[in-house]
């Protein structure tokens, strides 16, 4: 297909000259070019949510004046029509793709990406924010949240909505939400409101409070322009739903597939002062046929398919993940204790919970898109004496930190939180990537944290963390590991204590006549890239394993023994783990020179893990380039005092 209208619209201006009569063929030419070019990608996207978008963002860019009036995409990942119709046509190709432009909204790559985003929940505070600087600066535009019908969920939604729909000195912004509801998050949708918009969709609602609202309205004006309104646009006006109890105007839902009831509707809107809130219906993976029938596997498409059939199994056998890893200890500890209870903010499958879920549906807990409840929730049942487990992606941990000190580590809880996509993430890119869990675990009185190396380790990592008798936390990335065997047999490691994986030869051994006896202190993963590292510069390896408590006995002992440090993660360096060791040796009396080697103080852009780690120097040859940098051309390193 050559897309022969779509090739013509290189901006939304040029979407706007078009007849409407034209609109349901770009449409479908969009939806063809979104499947086909993501097809051919090779890194995959987020299909499901972006072919259930197309209509309405035809609809959003022909009615709104883009980008003068504000459109703020909740997550982002459903703005690939956006992208193509916003003059990224023929760089869809390259999302995600390192180098390429990103799988969310970024202000920094086009005008019309209001927000940058990536994380839930947002858009209705930053639509606020943008509307209400609006109106403080006299200008005349719109501001409009698109937001999933599993973003709603989230404490932050109800917020803002609580904030929006009243006026504040006066003034009250011209704003709309929409809300896309597809019944979906990533898997099933969970909780009260999605009963609450599953009764709002079924017209069971509708009827009653329609007829309510006729008594209450009729004779009335409104009552009329209800009419009117409903005829016109093919919606409903219906008073007392929870969105017109926040303050809010709410129509809806109307199919957000059908682009002859949502123009007319968001024409209506836009013509509409104060905060107006649509409620459209879509459906996730529409137009292909594949991702409608199965849209919990195509929420994220893993990597190039075949649209006529669907994923491709690969030949080569799948490498087991740390996912993996933990969804099956996390089975298996299930089955040992009784009081262990999973708990996941939304992310079932990717969490690896999809058998735990199965296997133990009373002891599985859904939260939605709640981090914060999730953490707190995990507390209570903690208090109560039982195990909860919170499976939990490092950037999303972030969301509920105060939770994390306040409600977990100062009443010094047992909660033990399983942290995956520790590190780079790769595809999605600075938002979804888990730099920082280290440095912001560390510095909590009573967290204990755990770095495991590699799978088995990861699994006895679980083990011993759900031992402790306090808050801890495993990390580990996401992918496969090194690929070290897994013992099903669970042995807790020595709490605080790490490992020599490697010794350097004495220095009389070495062939450098000064170079210095150099021990590299890895945490987690960057082990192997360690010790292929050591073996041309003869290092000593250590193996962590805790950043908290860290093995202060084997850093001495390290220190008096060696002439330089390297220490290595993947997490930033700035209070990292790097940060804990050098802390350690200040208080001990050491002074040795110490790289700390680790993701550096800025934000990493998607692509490949492997090509990204290449580029910060993090790959075995770059480890040992940075080290030769640093110690091998110095002639000779002082001992110091405290060595002597
Ligand atoms: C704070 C946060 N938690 C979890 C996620 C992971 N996540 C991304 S999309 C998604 C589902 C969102 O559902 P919805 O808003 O209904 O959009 P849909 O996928 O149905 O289009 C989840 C859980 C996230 N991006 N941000
Ligand atoms: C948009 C979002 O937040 C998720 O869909 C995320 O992209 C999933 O990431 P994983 O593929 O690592 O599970
Ligand atoms: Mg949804």
């Amino acid at each position: 297909m050559n897309y022969p209208l779509l090739r013509t619209i290189d901006s939304p201006a040029d979407l706007r000259r078009l007849p409407r009569t034209e609109l349901v063929k770009l449409a479908g030419e969009l939806r063809a070019y979104v499947l086909d070019t993501l097809s051919n990608s090779k890194v995959g996207g987020h299909l499901g949510s972006n072919l259930g978008t197309v209509e309405l963002t035809v609809a959003l860019h022909y009615v709104f004046n883009t980008p003068e009036d504000r459109l703020v995409w909740d997550v982002g990942h459903q703005t690939y029509p956006h992208k193509v119709l916003t003059g990224r046509r023929e760089q869809l190709a390259t999302i995600r793709h390192l180098g390429g432009i990103s799988g969310f909204p970024r202000r920094d790559e086009s005008p019309y990406d209001t927000f940058g985003t990536g994380h839930s929940s947002t858009s209705i505070s930053a639509a606020h924010g943008m509307a209400m600087a609006a109106k403080i600066k006299g200008e005349d535009r719109r501001a409009v949240a698109i937001i999933g019908d599993g973003s709603m969920t989230a404490g932050m939604a109800f917020e803002a909505l609580n904030n929006a729909g009243v006026p504040h000195g006066g003034l009250l912004g011209n704003m709309l939400v929409i809300l896309n509801d597809n019944d979906m998050s990533i898997s099933p949708p969970v909780g009260a409101l999605n009963k609450y918009l599953a009764r709002l969709m079924s017209g069971n609602f509708y009827s009653s409070a329609r007829e309510g609202a006729k008594s209450v309205l009729k004779n009335t004006p409104l009552y009329e322009f209800a009419r009117r309104f409903e005829e016109h646009t093919k919606g409903m006006v219906v008073p007392g739903t929870i969105f017109e109890e926040f303050g809010f105007n709410y129509v809806g839902p109307i199919d957000g597939h059908d682009l002859d009831a949502l123009i007319p509707t968001l024409e209506n809107l836009r013509a509409k002062k104060g905060p107006q809130f649509l409620h459209v219906v879509t459906k996730k993976g529409q137009g292909y046929k594949l991702a409608e029938a199965d849209p919990v596997k195509y929420h994220a498409a893993p990597g190039k398919f075949d649209p006529a059939v669907g994923f491709v199994k690969s030949t080569t056998p799948a490498k087991t993940t740390f996912t993996q890893i933990f969804g099956e200890w996390l089975c298996d500890m299930a089955e040992q204790d009784l009081r262990l209870v999973g708990i996941t903010p939304a992310m079932r499958e990717g969490s690896g919970m999809v058998d735990f879920h199965k296997r133990f549906p009373t002891r599985y807990h859904d939260v939605g898109i709640a981090e914060q409840h999730a953490v707190t929730f995990a507390a209570g049942l903690a208090c109560e004496g039982l195990k909860p487990v919170v499976a939990i992606y490092s950037t999303f941990l972030q969301r509920a930190y105060d939770q994390l000190i306040h409600d977990v580590a100062l009443q010094n809880l047992p909660v033990v939180f399983a942290l995956d996509r520790a590190g780079l993430v790769g595809a999605d890119g600075a938002t979804h990537a888990g730099n920082y869990d280290i440095a912001f675990t560390r510095c909590i009185p009573n967290m204990a944290l755990l770095t495991p190396a590699d799978e088995n380790e990861c699994r006895q990592a679980l083990f011993t963390a759900y031992q402790h008798k306090g808050p801890v936390t495993v990390r580990y990335p996401r992918g496969a590991g090194a690929g070290v065997a897994v013992e099903k047999e669970m042995t807790a490691l020595a709490w605080g204590k790490g490992e020599i994986r490697r010794e350097s030869g004495k220095p009389q051994a070495r062939s450098a006549q000064e170079a210095p006896r150099i021990a590299i202190l890895s945490f987690g993963t960057l082990l192997y890239t360690a010790m292929q590292a050591a073996e041309q510069l003869d290092a000593t390896v250590a193996n962590m394993r805790f950043v908290k408590p860290l093995d202060h006995a084997m850093v001495a002992e390290l220190a008096r023994t060696h002439d330089a440090f390297v220490t290595l993660e993947d997490g930033c360096v700035m209070g990292g783990a790097g940060s804990a060791v050098m802390e350690a040796m200040q208080a001990a009396g050491f002074n040795l020179p110490v790289l700390q080697l680790g993701l550096p103080d800025e934000y990493i852009e998607h692509g490949d893990v492997p090509s990204l780690m290449a580029s910060l120097g993090l790959d075995a040859s770059g480890i040992e380039q940075s080290i030769l940098k640093r110690f091998g051309a110095r002639p000779s390193l002082v001992r110091p005092a405290a060595n002597q």
